[in-house]
């Protein structure tokens, strides 16, 4: 332990931050010490990004005090923040696909250009830094080429490389497949072994127990408790977080499944630059009963959904509700809707909702011919807001406030917007991509426990998650998708996470 007079390497003091009427931080205490990774958790909404940003200089506080090493200091802006010692790797990466490593690394340095420091002496800092760290990365490979735990390696090296002694990582794994989490992890301690402080956002709760010294626990912009990581455990932190205790396991009924609601038939799907991405997949889902997808991201299982869908059209195959084989002209997002087919596409922003429309209007897409809405082109405000109010109580988001601007709401609060959009609109199959990621444990429980109830009422769910004990805990059947084909198929009693691994990377598992 580091001796008691150094000052904390971070502290915040009675942290304020307003956004109209919501309280986004009050009186915000944290202090954080050198050479340690401090967690940081807390419901959807609870005001963790804003803490953060607030550290960072996104956003101004309207009132407290921060203080780096022992020193008030003025953030007013991320270059003030960065000339503090203080980098955050953000969750959508702010990296120029088309440049290299090292070009990246140096954008927007201090002096700004590629003129100033010779490319020849970034390349050896960042050799350095990477022996340093064990942060091994070709640096002339082009960012855009790279995979996604390699291109967040970049991320770090650039904050690094600008001196950053304090790293914000908020959400990192969030986008990582378990390997690419397990090396970021590796990474963090070997930064805290070189004296660097960790502040770590994240919703998982295991990750919090392998990593950090701290943690710091927030609630509805308050800060409820700080304590020592080895001296706490999941379920604490669970009902510190959501303020009652939580169900970490799925409790659910013997499967009855009934008809085979859905059946695709051989289906390949190639895109948009010619490449296979679904290869012959074949399987059913009946009524009541839930099939899930395993795999690593980027393995064919967006493609399958999107296909599924009606928004990609299959190259071969076919795909049939309730015994009957959809014609191209009947296999459209509109007319599955009206068959019964609902989707929760697993990427919100890019398809699921428009940021810059109100709440509202982004909870009614594609739903607008709604009888309860109103008829005709003349759809009823009114009752597109009451509606998501109501929505937004049963499913508590926050806050609940149907004519915010999409944007404006937490992350894992849109995703309960898109979510309360289909689930509750009495699918007869529902395909569900990623339904927990960025939300929060009190949320996953009461999303587990909706689909659980889909499934006991009759209803065929077809479940796409990278969240391996997500489908272990909620799938009568497991498929597993690798290189665009499904290589195994597993019933969740009889498998395990290594089993399931081995088939996830193209390994046969076990028979
Ligand atoms: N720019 C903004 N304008 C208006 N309200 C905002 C803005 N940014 C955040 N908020 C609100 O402030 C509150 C705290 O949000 P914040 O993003 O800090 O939560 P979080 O703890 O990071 O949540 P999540 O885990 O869902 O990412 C939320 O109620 C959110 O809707």
């Amino acid at each position: 332990m580091s001796a008691a007079v150094e000052p904390p390497a971070i502290e915040l003091v009675d942290i304020d931050k307003r956004f109209g009427p919501v309280r986004a931080n009050d009186r915000v205490n944290l202090s954080v010490a050198r050479g340690t990774v401090h967690g940081i958790v807390g419901e959807n909404g609870a005001g963790k990004s804003t803490l953060m940003s607030i550290l960072y200089g996104f956003y101004e506080a309207d009132g407290g005090e921060i203080r780096v090493d022992g020193t008030p200091a003025r953030i007013r802006s991320p270059a003030d923040a960065i000339r503090l010692g203080i980098g955050m790797v953000h969750q959508h990466f702010m990296l120029v696909d088309s440049l290299s490593v090292v070009e990246n690394v140096m954008l927007g340095a201090e002096g700004g250009a590629l003129l100033d420091r010779g490319l020849a002496r970034a390349r050896a800092e960042l050799d350095r830094l990477a022996a340093d760290h064990g942060l091994a990365v070709d640096v002339d490979a082009r960012v855009g080429d790279l995979p996604v735990g390699l291109q967040q390696r970049v991320e770090i090296l650039k904050a690094l490389y600008r001196g950053a002694d304090v790293l914000i990582l908020d959400e990192p794994t969030a986008v990582l497949t378990p390997p690419e989490a397990k090396a970021l992890f590796g990474l963090l301690r070997t930064l805290r072994e070189a004296g660097k402080t960790v502040l770590l956002i994240t919703h998982k709760l295991e990750e919090i127990m392998a990593v950090t010294d701290r943690v710091s626990v927030m609630r509805r912009g308050q800060m409820v408790a700080t304590l020592d990581t080895a001296a706490t455990s999941p379920p604490e932190l669970a009902e510190l977080m959501v303020g009652r205790k939580v169900l970490l396991r799925v409790d659910k009924r013997p499967l009855a499944a009934g008809e085979p609601r859905l059946a695709v038939e051989n289906l390949s799907v190639v895109d948009e630059r010619d490449c296979l991405r679904v290869a012959e997949v074949s399987f059913t889902v009946r009524a009541g009963e839930i099939v899930g997808i395993a795999g690593v991201a980027g393995n064919g299982q967006s493609e399958l959904m999107e296909a599924i869908a009606g928004m990609r059209r299959p190259t071969l195959g076919t795909i049939a509700l309730d015994g009957t084989v959809l014609t191209r002209e009947a296999h459209t997002p509109h007319n599955l809707r009206r068959l019964g087919l609902l989707h929760v596409p697993e990427d919100r922003l890019r398809t699921g909702l428009v940021p810059a429309f109100p709440a509202y209007e982004s909870a009614a897409l594609g739903f607008t011919d709604d009888p309860a809405y109103g008829r005709g082109l003349l759809l009823e405000r009114g009752r597109m807001i009451a509606h998501l109010a109501d929505r937004m109580a049963a499913y508590d988001v926050r806050p609940p406030d149907p004519l915010l601007k999409t944007s404006k709401f937490s992350g894992g609060n849109q995703q309960k917007i898109v979510l309360a959009r289909e689930i509750e609109r009495a699918p007869k199959v529902l395909i569900v991509g990623q339904p927990t990621r960025g939300v929060d444990i009190g949320a996953i429980e009461f999303i587990h426990r909706r689909l659980i109830a889909l499934r006991d009422a009759g209803v065929a769910v077809l479940l796409v998650s990278v969240e391996l004990e997500e489908i272990m805990s909620l799938a009568d059947r497991i498929l597993v998708m690798c290189g665009g084909r499904i290589t195994g198929e597993r019933r969740p009693e009889a498998t395990d996470e290594r089993d399931l691994g081995l088939l996830m990377a193209g390994v046969e598992g076990r028979a």
